[in-house]
């Protein structure tokens, strides 16, 4: 029987690793880290072990790529076409959309989910040795393009876009994996692969089976699903708990030593700035850490000599940094095991967890909350410090409700005074994710979903008349601007421009990416909230950026048209 330390050898860590990620034999790194074996692990790495000693431990690239040619499979073996079973062609929340554009529109993307979707063939659970992907028993919606396993904080927006286009079925099979995954694995991986599996991502399980039984009414299946909760809760407590300013707080930090798999070659180029193996390991640790917060790579993680944000890579100190967003989200988890605890009946276990959800909240507002900046920020471990930058992050606990509730209108009028201040409506391709320009993924002027999606519903959560009002511009705009970017490219992308209404994201170390998961949930979400009220200005709105511009322009020539005709007649 094969180990699964084998198939770490290969995937994870190792010589084998490392000499073929080393040579650069693909434009993508993830691209090698992906590939089925074409033989057992023990086989492969004896197969390895033979072919180094012929080439004297200096193989060339041909010859390297010559030897993964013969040991590895073509790229996605593991998984069948499939188009989900419960896929239903105009599911309710298109009758919500009056714009008939906007309907089109909520068309595709409700058919694109059947492009997402994949099916592990069977020979993945009767030879899981032979793949890195983890298996999983039902069918899963990936992100899209390079991204081709689940991705776990992604996978919070792809499951609420199911449920609005009636795919329960398919969303309950994701949390059923999730669910096999915590009692597997103690926790959930940041994606689908073996290689990911010594990292989470943003905890948001216990969110997601909050919002499949909102929707479905099924309170058993939240009662069945509060001892994985628990212990998901517990391993983040157990393994991510820091202390600031005298209370205990959660940060994130990978485990395992090494660069990331996927991303190898990349590693290694950054920790050259780096002397010894020691500082190089804490470099990579730093990476992990960064990859784990879903949030990689960005200045909101660097930390330079002077205590500011201002680097790159070599100033990542992710896990010297208490992030808002992770205590928000686990905050909300206490809350909901609370709450499942409640339905269950079990009134002591519930209490337990709302003791503990309310040391969270203390924790919150005593590390967090900033008075004079007049919102939460990150903490800095190394100088003691907040760190006064901008990240839609420092909102998170409008969006998690983990705010006094008696002080909203405090809270209401600083954060707004801070969004105003920091200038954060100005942009017409939406809230980017920092105000400092790297060339990193998620740096200026790069706009991610996610981060959108939690502004939006914080503003409307916090619920005062104000903080409402911007919530739905913000709404509007997303959802004209990720149209506009859809009618110029027929696209979905995973992260879009700031400063273009319409314009796609950029940067980092791989190439955009199309599809895509969390985009077209949350889309589909904003068309069911905000499609009535919505009208392109082509089809009688009046506002609308580029669009407006590009109205002008059409009337503006037809008009001139006219009159050259007019005077060609007479
Ligand atoms: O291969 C580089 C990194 O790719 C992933 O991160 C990005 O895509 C994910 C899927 O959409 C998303 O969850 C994450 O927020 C993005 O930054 C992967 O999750 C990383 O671990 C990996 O290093």
């Amino acid at each position: 029987m094969e180990s699964k330390s084998d198939l770490s050898q290969i995937y994870c860590y190792g010589e084998l690793l490392h000499t073929v990620q080393m040579a650069h034999l693909f434009a993508d790194s993830k691209t090698f880290v992906d590939r089925k074996l074409k033989n057992t692990p023990a086989e492969t790495i004896a197969n390895f072990q033979t072919f180094m000693a012929a080439k004297n431990n200096s193989p060339t690239q041909d010859e390297i790529r010559e030897f993964v040619e013969n040991n590895f499979d073509d790229l996605g073996k593991e998984f069948v076409p499939w188009e989900p079973t419960d896929w239903v062609e105009h599911p309710a929340f298109i009758d919500n959309i009056n714009d008939p554009d906007l309907k089109q529109w909520g068309v595709d993307l409700n058919a694109i989910w059947k492009d997402l979707g994949r099916k592990m063939i069977d020979d993945v659970h009767a030879n899981p040795h032979f793949y890195s992907i983890i298996p999983v028993d039902n069918p899963v919606i990936v992100p899209g393009g390079r991204f081709i396993e689940f991705y776990y904080w992604d996978s919070y927006w792809i499951i609420r876009g199911l449920l609005y286009s009636q795919m329960t079925h398919t969303a309950r099979g994701m949390l059923e994996n999730f669910m096999s995954i915590v009692r597997r694995f103690g926790f959930i991986p940041n994606g689908g692969r073996i290689y990911y599996a010594q990292r989470s991502q943003p905890p948001l399980l216990a969110a997601m089976i909050k919002s499949y039984v909102e929707f479905t009414k099924d309170t058993q299946f939240a009662v069945q699903s509060l001892e994985v909760l628990e212990h998901e809760f517990e391993y983040w407590m157990n393994n991510h708990t820091v202390q600031a300013k005298g209370y205990n707080v959660c940060a994130y930090g990978g485990i395992s030593p090494g660069p990331r798999p996927e991303s190898y070659r990349e590693d290694i180029e950054t920790s050259k700035a780096f002397v010894t193996d020691a500082e190089k390991e804490e470099h990579y640790a730093e990476l992990k850490a960064a990859a784990e917060s879903g949030m990689d790579f960005s200045s909101r993680w660097f930390i330079n000599d002077k205590g500011e944000q201002t680097g790159d890579l070599t100033h990542l100190k992710t896990r010297s940094i208490v992030p808002v967003e992770l205590n928000a989200i686990l905050h909300w988890n206490a809350k909901i095991i609370a709450e499942f605890y409640r339905l269950a009946g079990n009134n002591s276990k519930a209490e337990e967890y709302e003791n503990k959800a309310a040391k969270i909240l203390e924790a919150i507002e005593a590390v967090h909350w900033n008075e004079e900046a007049g919102v939460w920020l990150d903490y800095d471990l190394i100088n003691n410090k907040s760190r006064n930058y901008f990240v839609p992050t420092n909102l998170a606990p409008l969006w998690t409700m983990s705010y006094n509730l008696n002080d909203t209108e405090k809270i209401s009028k600083s954060v707004l005074k801070y969004i105003e201040k920091l200038e954060l409506d100005k942009y017409p391709g939406g809230v980017p994710n920092t105000l400092y320009r790297t060339g990193e993924q998620w740096d200026f002027p790069n706009v991610w979903p996610p981060m959108q999606y939690l502004l939006i519903k914080g503003l409307e959560n916090l619920g005062t008349q104000e903080s409402k009002e911007l919530s739905v511009k913000w709404g509007h705009r997303w959802v004209k601007s990720n149209f506009q970017a859809y009618s110029e490219t027929r696209a979905m992308f995973e992260k879009y421009d700031a400063e273009r209404f319409g314009g796609h994201g950029g940067g980092g170390e791989y190439d955009v990416q199309k599809g895509f998961g969390w985009s077209n949930g949350v889309i589909i979400e904003f068309l069911d909230k905000y499609g009535r009220n919505i009208t392109l200005p082509g089809n009688g709105g009046n506002d609308g950026g580029k669009l407006k511009m590009w109205s002008v322009i059409g009337i503006t020539a037809i008009a001139v048209i006219a009159v050259v005709v007019g005077r060609l007649l007479i």
